[in-house]
C-alpha cells in the first residue's frame, strides 16, 4: 500500500482529494466537522514536512451548474478552525485562477478549490478535466474515503497523471484497515449485525459477509421477510414478499457454511407508524393483522447481548429498529450499549453506511466503539466486497 508516510512533502505541492461533502444549516454553517476533522492529519504531516496543500471535493450534488448554495467557500473557515491554519479560496478547481492560486502556494499553506461538481467532467470521469486537475499538486493523495466507491475525476482518473508520486492519506488508510479487520483479519469469533428497512438494499452484503463471519444478527425491517418466509405471522410490518425465497437461501447457505444466524424472536409492535402508537411486545412470529414490529423486543434484546459480549470483532451496520422515533429507539440504543461493553472488554468495533452512523451520533457512541466509518456508500460498497476505484487506482 502507498502511504503518507512513504512521502516527504518538503517543497512540494500535495494534491489532496478529500470527502468534504459534509452538513449545512440554512445560514450555510457547517453541522457535522467530522469529515474535515477525519482529514486534519493527512493535512498537518504535509504541512508538518515543509510543504503546502490543495484541498479539492465536491459538495452535494449540483450537476455541473455552479449553484452558488454548493460553494466550498461556505466551509472555508470551518475548515480553517479545524486544521488550525487560514486556508486560502479559489473560486474554481481547474483553469487560470486555480492554477495561479496554486503557483503563489507557499510552503505551510492550504489552498480549498471550488467544488469539483460545478463541472460536468468530474462525475463524467472525464480525461481531459483529470489532466487539468493534475497540474494543481506534485504529488496525489487519496483521503476521501467517502467518495472511493465512484470513479471521478479527482478520485480515479486523476491518478494516472501521477505514476510514481501517489498515495493513499492517512483516513483512507485507516477505512481500509477497519474493513480489514472485520473481513479478513479480525480476531474470531466475528459478528456483523446487520439491520436497516430493507433486505433487498443489503442482500449482496449479506452473501459476501457469510464467507466471513461467526455470528449474524439481522434486525430491523428486514426481520420480517425472513419470519415471514419460515411461515410466520408478521402483521403489517415492512415485509419484501418477493425476496422471501431469497432469505430462505441465506438461511440455508449460513448452515452449511457454518454462520450462527440471530434473528429476533420477539418485537415491540405497534398499531401505527408513529410516535405515539400503542405498542405491546409480542412474538416476531404472532405479530396480529393491524400492528407491526418497529423495535427489537426484551427477549430479542438479551439474546443479542450474549452475541455481542462474546464476539471480538463487531461490525454494525443498519438500525435495529425505528431509532428516529423515540419510542422504537430502545433497540438501537441497547445494541449501541452492548458494542460499547464489548470494545470495552478488548473487541475491535466498527460502525459504518449512512443511518447506523446517524444513528450513532445521535445517541453519542462516537467514541464508544472502535472505529465510525466516514463512507455511506462507499462503506457499503466495501462490505459488498467490491474493490472500489478510488483505492484501485492508486494500487495501479
Ligand atoms: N422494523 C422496522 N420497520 C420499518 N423501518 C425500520 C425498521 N427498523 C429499522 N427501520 C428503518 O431503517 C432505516 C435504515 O435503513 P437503511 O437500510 O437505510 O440503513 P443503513 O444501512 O444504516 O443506511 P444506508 O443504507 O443509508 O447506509 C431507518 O430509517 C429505520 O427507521
Ligand atoms: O456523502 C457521500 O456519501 C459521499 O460524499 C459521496 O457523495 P455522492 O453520493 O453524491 O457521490
Amino acid at each position: 500500500m502507498k502511504v503518507l508516510d512513504d512521502y516527504n512533502f518538503e517543497n512540494k505541492k500535495a494534491l489532496i482529494r478529500v470527502d468534504f461533502n459534509v452538513p449545512l444549516n440554512e445560514n450555510f454553517e457547517v453541522t457535522d466537522i467530522n469529515r474535515i476533522a477525519a482529514a486534519k492529519p493527512t493535512i498537518i504531516k504535509v504541512l508538518e514536512d515543509g510543504g503546502s496543500a490543495v484541498l479539492m471535493s465536491h459538495l452535494g450534488r449540483p450537476k455541473g451548474v455552479r449553484n452558488p448554495d454548493l460553494s466550498l467557500k461556505h466551509i472555508c473557515d470551518a475548515v480553517s478552525n479545524v486544521i488550525g491554519v487560514a486556508v486560502k479560496f479559489v473560486d474554481d478547481c481547474v483553469g487560470e485562477n486555480a492554477e495561479k492560486a496554486v503557483a503563489a502556494l507557499q510552503n505551510g499553506e492550504v489552498l480549498l478549490l471550488e467544488n469539483l461538481r460545478y463541472h460536468a467532467e468530474e462525475e463524467n470521469g472525464d480525461e481531459a478535466f483529470a489532466e487539468q486537475l493534475s497540474k494543481l499538486g506534485d504529488i496525489y493523495v487519496n483521503d476521501a474515503f467517502g467518495t472511493a466507491h465512484r470513479a471521478h475525476a479527482s478520485t480515479t482518473i486523476v491518478a494516472k497523471y501521477f505514476t510514481d508520486a501517489k498515495c493513499f492519506g492517512y483516513l483512507l488508510a485507516k477505512e481500509i484497515q477497519a474493513i480489514e479487520k472485520v473481513m479478513r483479519t479480525g480476531e474470531k469469533p466475528v459478528l456483523a449485525i446487520l439491520g436497516g428497512a430493507k433486505v433487498s438494499s443489503k442482500i449482496t452484503i449479506i452473501e459476501n459477509i457469510l464467507d466471513k463471519v461467526d455470528d449474524l444478527i439481522i434486525g430491523g425491517g428486514m426481520t420480517y421477510t425472513f419470519v415471514k418466509a419460515q411461515g410466520g405471522q408478521v402483521g403489517d410490518s415492512i415485509c419484501e414478499d418477493d425476496k422471501m425465497e431469497l432469505a430462505m437461501e441465506i438461511l440455508k447457505q449460513a448452515k452449511e457454511k457454518g454462520v450462527r444466524v440471530h434473528i429476533p424472536v420477539d418485537v415491540v409492535a405497534a398499531d401505527d407508524f408513529s410516535n405515539t402508537a400503542n405498542t405491546k411486545i409480542v412474538d416476531v412470529d404472532k405479530i396480529p393483522d393491524g400492528w407491526q414490529g418497529l423495535d427489537a423486543g426484551p427477549k430479542t434484546l438479551q439474546n443479542f447481548k450474549n452475541v455481542i459480549l462474546s464476539s471480538k470483532t463487531i461490525l454494525w451496520n443498519g438500525p435495529v429498529g425505528v431509532f428516529e422515533m423515540e419510542s422504537f429507539a430502545n433497540g438501537t440504543v441497547s445494541v449501541g450499549n452492548f458494542i460499547d461493553q464489548a470494545t470495552q472488554n478488548g473487541a475491535f468495533s466498527l460502525v459504518g453506511g449512512g443511518d447506523s452512523v446517524a444513528a450513532v451520533k445521535q445517541f453519542g457512541f462516537e467514541n464508544k466503539v472502535s472505529y465510525v466509518s466516514t463512507g455511506g456508500g462507499a462503506m457499503l460498497e466495501s462490505l459488498e466486497g467490491k474493490t472500489l476505484p478510488g483505492i484501485a487506482a492508486i494500487l495501479a
